[in-house]
């Protein structure tokens, strides 16, 4: 918009004829000399500079007008563009409630005896239980539901894990496991499985084993969920993640140390639950024990995860991952003897004390794992060497250490028969965490 300004007084007097103008060339304005003005409005000279601001005052307010305008439209993007986000976070779960869509009018086959209120977390009192406590019918091929174990609360269902935020927790060797935050709060892991060659018969009798184990040092398996084309499990998300992580990461700086004692009762807990896992038959066994399945709560509790999926998914196309922890007779992943546990908790064992991956083991100087690492160097009697720098400080746990890093070494011997059972690695790592107890803090002799 231009403002354009034109000298009347270059025009003839007759130009003006009829109008109530003043100023050259016409008479003054009230005898006022001056250039001529153009007034508005039929009230003069004192109103038409009124109207020269209102001018600029008009430019000022189509000017600010623009800039609101702009504004909201930047707002409204901006608005936009938070909602498709938080929809692609729960991209991955859209074809499961595609599915879902699909089956809509089949008969449930879990009976819910107590309504369907929700209440926060687990909690039994505010859920309703799944009809026979097992939650799954092995007869019926067309379950569709989010399936439930035991006494486990159903305190959400399928619908409210689909709505759910959900944020990649990392890709393992069964598939990618997801931290997904439920509307009502309840913070969950979803590990959605890949690969599934076995039967959905078998897969459901499989997972009902699995969903069975309850011990304090395992990750509880409270639901699955099962289509021709999705495979979920649902477990208790544990809010400071892996031993893996807490071990390994940050070592830039900015860490908190993993002290002794935090290490010992992390070996303590990991053993009972593999302990426990062995307990339940002479073939029953974990089959890809490492630190990034030893998950840890607030308290640095273990609990052993990830158990009995080596059975349920094919071979793993990179089979290289367990690289490290694998006993040296374990030729097929999916058959892994409890002995060949015993051999990777080993491992797991000489981590925790060295601070040492072993997949990285494998790359250093010499070429060699980290158990024959860790054993020439206690062959050369420089055992001190070999712990994590952030051990050393625990100078009146230097005996207990050693204690630990010997049953480190026994598990991982090379013959399977050589390895102690995992009682016996359970018997010998509780003995040397309470000797390792400041005198006043020993628990009662039972
Ligand atoms: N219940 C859970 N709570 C918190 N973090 C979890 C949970 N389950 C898995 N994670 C984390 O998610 C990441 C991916 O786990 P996932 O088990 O899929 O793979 P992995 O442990 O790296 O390998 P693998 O599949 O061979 O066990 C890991 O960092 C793991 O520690």
């Amino acid at each position: 918009m231009g403002l354009y300004l034109i000298d009347l007084r270059v025009l003839g007097i007759s130009s003006f004829g009829g109008t109530s103008l003043c100023g050259k060339p016409l008479p003054d304005c009230d005898g006022v000399p001056g250039n001529i003005v153009v007034p508005s409005t039929p009230n003069g000279g004192g109103e038409a500079k009124r109207k020269k601001l209102s001018g600029g005052a008009i430019a000022g307010i189509v000017i600010g007008s623009i800039v609101g305008l702009l504004m909201i439209l930047m707002i409204l993007m901006f608005l936009c563009r938070k909602k498709s986000s938080s929809k692609l976070r729960s991209i991955d779960f859209a074809s499961v409630k595609q599915q879902e869509m699909e089956i809509q009018g089949e008969k449930p086959i879990v009976e819910v005896e107590n309504g369907g209120g929700y209440g926060n977390g687990y909690s039994a009192a505010a859920a309703a239980t799944v009809g026979n406590g097992k939650g799954v019918d092995l007869n019926s091929g067309d379950a569709k539901k989010l399936m439930f174990f035991g006494k486990a609360s159903r305190v959400f269902d399928l619908e409210d894990l689909l709505r759910a935020s959900a944020e990649v927790l990392g890709k393992g060797t069964f598939g990618t496991a997801y931290k997904a935050v439920l509307e009502m709060g309840t913070v969950v892991a979803v590990k959605r499985l890949r690969d599934v060659t076995i039967s959905e018969r078998e897969f459901r009798e499989k997972i009902e084993t699995v969903g069975s184990m309850d011990h304090e040092n395992l990750v509880p398996l409270r639901a699955y969920y099962y289509s021709r084309d999705e495979k979920l499990l649902v477990y208790d998300y544990m809010s400071m993640g892996s031993l893996s992580a807490l071990l390994h990461g940050n070592r830039g700086g900015g860490r908190t140390p993993l002290n002794w004692e935090i290490r010992s009762c992390i070996a303590l807990g990991a053993a009972r639950g593999i302990e426990y896992l062995h307990s339940q038959g002479p073939n029953v066994s974990h089959g890809n024990i490492k630190s990034s399945n030893i998950l840890l709560t607030q308290s640095h509790d273990a609990r052993v995860s990830d158990f009995g999926l080596s059975c349920l998914v094919g071979p793993p196309s990179t089979p290289n991952r367990v690289a490290g922890y694998r006993a040296p007779e374990v030729t097929d992943p999916g058959k892994v003897s409890q002995k060949a546990d015993v051999y990777s908790f080993g491992v797991l064992l000489l981590e925790l004390l060295t601070g040492k991956p072993p997949a990285h083991a494998l790359l250093n100087e010499e070429g060699v794992d980290l158990p024959r690492w860790v054993q020439s160097i206690v062959r050369e009697e420089w055992t001190s060497e070999v712990f994590d720098l952030e051990l050393l400080r625990y100078q009146n746990a230097e005996e207990e250490m050693v204690q630990l890093l010997q049953l480190g070494i026994d598990c991982a011997a090379q013959f399977p028969d050589n390895r102690p059972a995992m009682s016996e690695v359970t018997r010998r790592i509780d003995e040397l965490c309470r000797s390792s107890l400041p005198e006043d803090s020993q628990p009662e002799p039972q």
